[in-house]
């Protein structure tokens, strides 16, 4: 990828793909594309056509997607199935259609069996039955990888396919009932710090385990294995390191300054119990995260405080 190279980030206004786009002009990288969902649907067949045709886009990150967490999945699941199948199939066919000449799809750890042994390897891949609340967008993970598959296969495209773990960072959703569990909890503990409530209820038993990897540590990985890796195989994107559910919403606790209690409501899903990546194929193609979790929340406090003030200013 030579630093003339036009790169579309699609998806540039979200968490990940905001990420990317920093971590791409950072290395000099300027030639950049980008469209917003009101100006290009990626669900709309002929409007991606055309906006290959008329761009000729030689590199393109996909990271645009219907992005959520475990409620927002379980209740919006035709969606969750629907408008991801089509975004990543317009946009890997345009893609080859009009010769980019690399493509990455993001897919994610969702896509493994609910218990499949942990740490999930790349090779477990449809060995055994998803989790529920999340199998629309694991389904539509999985067309996606066998699209970029299929492709490469068939007409020769360098599309390569990675595997992030939870993700959380600068630009993330803190939708309340939407939004994924870091961003959730920092939310609610604020809120609830600003409030003088005496207690933050938390969904679920707090005995599910996630591993978190910062947003921008994603995009430098992501840079790097389109600069570096050109294999079909999956490549998992993580920290090789989890925690549970109670012990992330003790360290929010901590990072926010809240001191009431937290209690757990059994009513909420607790989803898949774990989902812990192997990331030694990660590692071995030399790239390594930087940012620890107590660090990276920090970061992400900040964020959510400036962007709450810009907010009601
Ligand atoms: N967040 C996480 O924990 C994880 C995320 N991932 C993957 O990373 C990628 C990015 O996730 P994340 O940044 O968190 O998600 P966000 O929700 O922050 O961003 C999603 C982006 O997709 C765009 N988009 C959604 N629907 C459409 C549409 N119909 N047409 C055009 N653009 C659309 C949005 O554009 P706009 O803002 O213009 O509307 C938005 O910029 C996704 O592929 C996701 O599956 C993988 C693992 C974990
Ligand atoms: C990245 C991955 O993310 C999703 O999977 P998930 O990791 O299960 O999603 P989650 O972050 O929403 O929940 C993780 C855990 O956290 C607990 N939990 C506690 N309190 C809140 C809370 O307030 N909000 C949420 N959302 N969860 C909470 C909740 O009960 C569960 O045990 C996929 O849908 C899919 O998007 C995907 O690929």
């Amino acid at each position: 990828m030579q630093l003339n190279d036009k790169i579309y980030i699609a998806g540039h206004r979200g968490m990940v793909g905001g990420a990317i786009k920093r971590r791409l002009q950072t290395l000099g990288y300027n030639n950049l594309l980008t469209r917003s969902s009101v100006d290009l649907d990626l669900r709309n067949q002929a409007a991606v056509d055309e906006f290959f045709a008329s761009e000729q886009p030689d590199y393109v990150f996909l990271a645009a997607a219907k992005v959520g967490g475990i409620y927002a999945n379980n209740t919006y699941r035709a969606e969750f199935l629907y408008d991801n199948l089509m975004m990543e199939a317009n946009i890997i066919h345009a893609a080859y259609k009009h010769g980019v000449k690399k493509l990455m799809f993001l897919g994610s750890s969702c896509i493994y069996p609910k218990m499949a042994p942990q740490p999930l390897t790349e090779d477990s891949l449809l060995t055994g039955p998803l989790e529920i609340t999340n199998e629309p967008y694991a389904i539509a993970k999985i067309a996606g990888i066998k699209l970029c598959e299929a492709y490469r296969d068939q007409y020769g495209c360098n599309f390569i396919s990675v595997m992030p773990t939870n993700l959380y960072g600068i630009g993330d959703n803190y939708h309340p009932e939407n939004s994924h569990v870091l961003p959730a909890l920092i939310r609610r503990f604020h809120e609830a710090k600003e409030a003088g409530k005496p207690s933050v209820a938390v969904w679920g038993s707090g005995t599910p385990r996630r591993e978190f990897l910062f947003a921008d540590d994603l995009a430098a990985a992501c840079v790097y294995l389109m600069l570096h890796y050109d294999g079909k195989e999956l490549v998992n994107i993580g920290t090789g390191e989890d925690l549970s559910i109670k012990e992330l919403a003790e360290t929010v606790k901590d990072v926010v300054c809240y001191d009431g209690k937290i209690v757990f409501d059994a009513s909420k899903p607790d989803g898949t119990p774990r989902k812990l990546m192997d990331v030694s194929k990660l590692h071995s193609l030399g790239w390594k995260h930087t940012t620890e979790l107590k660090e990276g929340l920090v970061q992400a406090y900040a964020d959510f405080l400036k962007k709450r003030h810009m907010a009601v200013s």
